[in-house]
């Protein structure tokens, strides 16, 4: 079959067509008037084409390429990347669209020129000519397939999508964009989609990214993006493939920066790791912000310690201790007290004290890191004593500087006056000693809030501190004071709502060259300083100029159940859009109070067995104190279970969720015990129930409620 098909099929197919497969059925006679059946003979095609194109790197042979063993060991790891990347996967199929132009792309709509077929799929596949066989979905040309429509069909006079069972070409379904006659319709193939009962870890949505979603994730790579967006809008999907798009438009420039994605937990990040792999996309690195500021440069820092009370926490992570920080840091410079004499030969060379303060002055004035400075110190003494030399007649060379700046007399001057700083020795010192933080926190915290701060028992050294979560934060941020952390090309930031002031600084500051994508649901911010709004957390980045947009359709959670978790909205956060469902199923829901606490275990159980009945994945959410007795009550009524981000599979379908980490997660059913022990078990009732409303919404086709205490009043019927 030729690369691009010239327009198009003899008969307009129906709207939708699905037939049973008949394998080996391409006949002449059968391609001329059975579209499934030429669309069949591309896939096969197609096929093949990507096989030779993996055969083409296999056989490859970089013997005369390559200089070295160490040229070839790279190349040899390219190559090995090329290939899984041209793997063909039976379960992902090759192309699923296919956009038929009006007239020649490029060819400034001409009159009578010919238009031209595009099959859309993951990968870009062309034949033994190099030309395309499949589009990649990121291409230019491909993205009339997610945005045109009949108000502005780009130039697209046909709009096929394809459907596949089990890996075979089995129904397409047509949209003639400029053909008036035709009604608008929901996609069945879409609604199949996004109906499909949940297993194994998270999908890619290539197929079927909708056309504000498709906005977002092809945004410039210059420009920072927040999406604001209820449960299950797609989010993280969307943020997962605006990563693949920047990789696919700058390809070279992000190989050299890099990307993250940041998610807020393993679990999490076990859930999401395969989307990007399945677009092609083998070199994102992915991790939590704990990952962030303990790996690296600061490795050795980890973390073993809760803050307590929970208010030292909220302090560490203010944005005020910046600036504590950074007093208790540029503290350490001290004003030189007598000049420098550094003696050559028979000649002394003396940089006196108001020179040596003029130096410092200029030093401390720019905007500089405390150890780039303490760099240039050295250097700038060597110029000084360079310029008597000059004044003297001598004729020293930059050899002379360098041996000048490393001089004993000037080190020790610099170490005065510029000494090394270690970041997790001063943040200890200030959770440590309450002098040295009254003397940098004065003005900026409150006495109590200073009492707050200071470790009861504290560590006698950096190694046997045991380290809190927002220590090791603090200690990433005095570190950037002292360095300048490497910032990324792009960096996509999950569950954003949920960090701290100091948590945004530090991921600021690794996209501080770059860009970011930030992805979160105000109501959905459960930590004591979640943020109360974007403008805000975007401050606090470093990106106040990010665009903000809002996602309000709900891929996940049937209508039935998003309205009843929605009822929390108004009680927890007032003003928020409530997300319509797009999925046509109204969900199976139940609510039931079981009569006695003493049969709540066998209650919950018996509904995980009712859940299990049904295909895909169960999750059994419960408060995280209920787990231990929930697991030996599935255990006694025979049954195993998975921990959350373990992945579930045909055979393995259950998953016993702590509600502290059911953020992000899905599950095709959702049993849901106790809700007054989810919300008791937070500090206060707004972060309750917003806990409460992140266990409501992760269902996928159903939601079962066992209760023995009553329901939070919004909840009660
Ligand atoms: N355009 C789409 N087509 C099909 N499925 C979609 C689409 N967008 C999102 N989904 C699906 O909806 C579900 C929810 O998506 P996702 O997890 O990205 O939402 P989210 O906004 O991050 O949710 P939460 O706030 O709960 O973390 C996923 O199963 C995802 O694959």
């Amino acid at each position: 079959m030729p690369a691009h098909v010239p327009d198009s099929d003899p008969s307009t197919p129906p709207s939708t067509t699905a037939t049973t497969p008949t394998p080996g059925s391409t006949s002449t006679s059968l391609l001329a008037d059975d579209p499934l059946a030429r669309e069949r003979a591309h896939l096969a095609a197609s096929r093949s084409a990507l096989r030779a194109m993996r055969e083409d790197v296999e056989n490859l042979d970089i013997r005369d390429v390559t200089a070295n063993w160490v040229n070839a060991a790279v190349l040899t790891a390219q190559i090995d990347d090329r290939i899984k990347a041209l793997a063909d996967l039976s379960h992902t199929p090759l192309f699923f669209g296919r956009l038929d132009y009006l007239h020649t792309v490029g060819a400034d709509l001409a009159e009578g020129s010919a238009g031209e077929s595009f099959y859309i799929g993951r990968r870009h596949v062309h034949d033994a000519h190099g030309d395309p066989m499949v589009i990649d979905w990121r291409a230019p040309v491909s993205q009339p397939f997610y945005r045109a429509s009949r108000k502005n069909p780009q130039d697209v006079g046909l709009r096929r999508r394809f459907g596949y069972t089990g890996g075979e070409l089995t129904a397409y379904e047509d949209e003639h964009l400029t053909d008036a006659t035709e009604t608008e319709r929901t996609s069945k193939l879409l609604q199949a989609e996004i109906e499909r009962p949940r297993v194994g870890p998270m999908r890619d949505i290539v197929a079927t990214i909708q056309p504000e979603q498709d906005e977002i994730v092809r945004s410039g790579l210059s420009g920072s993006v927040c999406v604001q967006g209820g449960p299950g809008t797609g989010k993280t999907a969307v943020g997962l493939h605006r990563v693949a798009y920047l990789l696919y438009a700058h390809r070279e420039r992000l190989a050299r920066t890099g990307t993250l994605v940041i998610g807020p937990n393993r679990s999490f990040l076990h859930y999401i790791e395969q989307v990007l792999p399945a677009l092609g996309e083998l070199e994102v690195k992915q991790a939590t912000v704990d990952d962030l500021v303990t790996s690296g440069a600061g490795a050795g820092i980890e973390i073993r310690a809760t803050d307590e009370p929970a208010a030292t926490s909220v302090i560490k992570g203010d944005a005020r201790m910046a600036e504590v920080l950074r007093r208790a840091i540029r503290a350490h410079v001290t004003m030189p007290t007598e000049p420098v004499v550094v003696v050559r030969g028979s000649r002394r060379w003396r940089v006196p004290t108001y020179e040596l303060e003029g130096i410092v002055g200029e030093l401390l004035a720019r905007d500089i890191r405390y150890g780039a400075a303490r760099d240039a110190l050295p250097r700038r003494i060597a110029h000084q004593i360079l310029v008597r030399m000059e004044e003297a007649g001598e004729a020293p060379d930059d050899r002379v500087q360098d041996t000048v700046a490393r001089d004993p007399a000037v080190k020790q001057a610099v170490k005065a006056i510029w000494p090394p700083v270690d970041p997790a020795k001063l943040v200890l010192r200030l959770i440590s000693d309450a002098g040295f933080l009254a003397e940098h926190a004065d003005g900026v915290l409150t006495d109590d809030e200073q009492r707050t701060l200071l470790h009861p028992r504290p560590a006698r050294s950096p190694k046997s501190a045991k380290w809190s979560a927002a220590d090791a934060v603090l200690i990433d941020e005095a570190r950037d004071l002292v360095e300048r952390t490497h910032s990324l090309g792009h960096v996509v930031l999950d569950e954003a709502q949920d960090l701290s002031p100091m948590q945004y600084r530090a991921v600021g500051r690794r996209c501080s060259t770059g860009s970011a994508t930030i992805l979160g649901d105000l109501a959905q911010g459960t930590t004591p300083w979640a943020t109360g709004s974007w403008a805000e957390a975007l401050a606090h980045l470093g990106k106040p100029d990010a665009v903000v947009e809002e996602l309000t359709a709900g891929f996940r959670v049937p209508r039935d159940v998003i309205a009843y978790a929605s009822r929390l909205l108004p009680l927890m956060s007032p003003g928020l859009t409530p997300v319509s469902s797009v999925r046509e199923s109204p969900g199976a829901m139940s609510v039931q109070l079981v009569p006695g606490e003493a049969d709540l275990d066998t209650a919950v159980v018996a509904a995980c067995e009712e859940a299990l009945t049904h295909e895909g994945s169960i999750g059994l959410i419960a408060a995280d104190t209920r787990i231990p007795a929930l697991a030996k009550a599935l255990e006694a009524a025979g049954h195993s279970w998975l921990s959350p981000g373990e992945e579930t599979t045909a055979a393995s379908r259950l998953t016993l969720v702590p509600a502290s980490l059911a953020k992000g997660l899905e599950y095709d059913y959702v049993v849901l015990d106790e809700p007054a022990a989810v919300v008791g078990a937070e500090p206060d009732e707004r972060t309750g129930l917003r806990r409460l409303y992140v266990a409501l919404t992760r269902a996928v086709s159903g939601l079962t409620v066992r209760h023995a205490l009553p329901l939070p009043e919004a909840l009660r019927d």
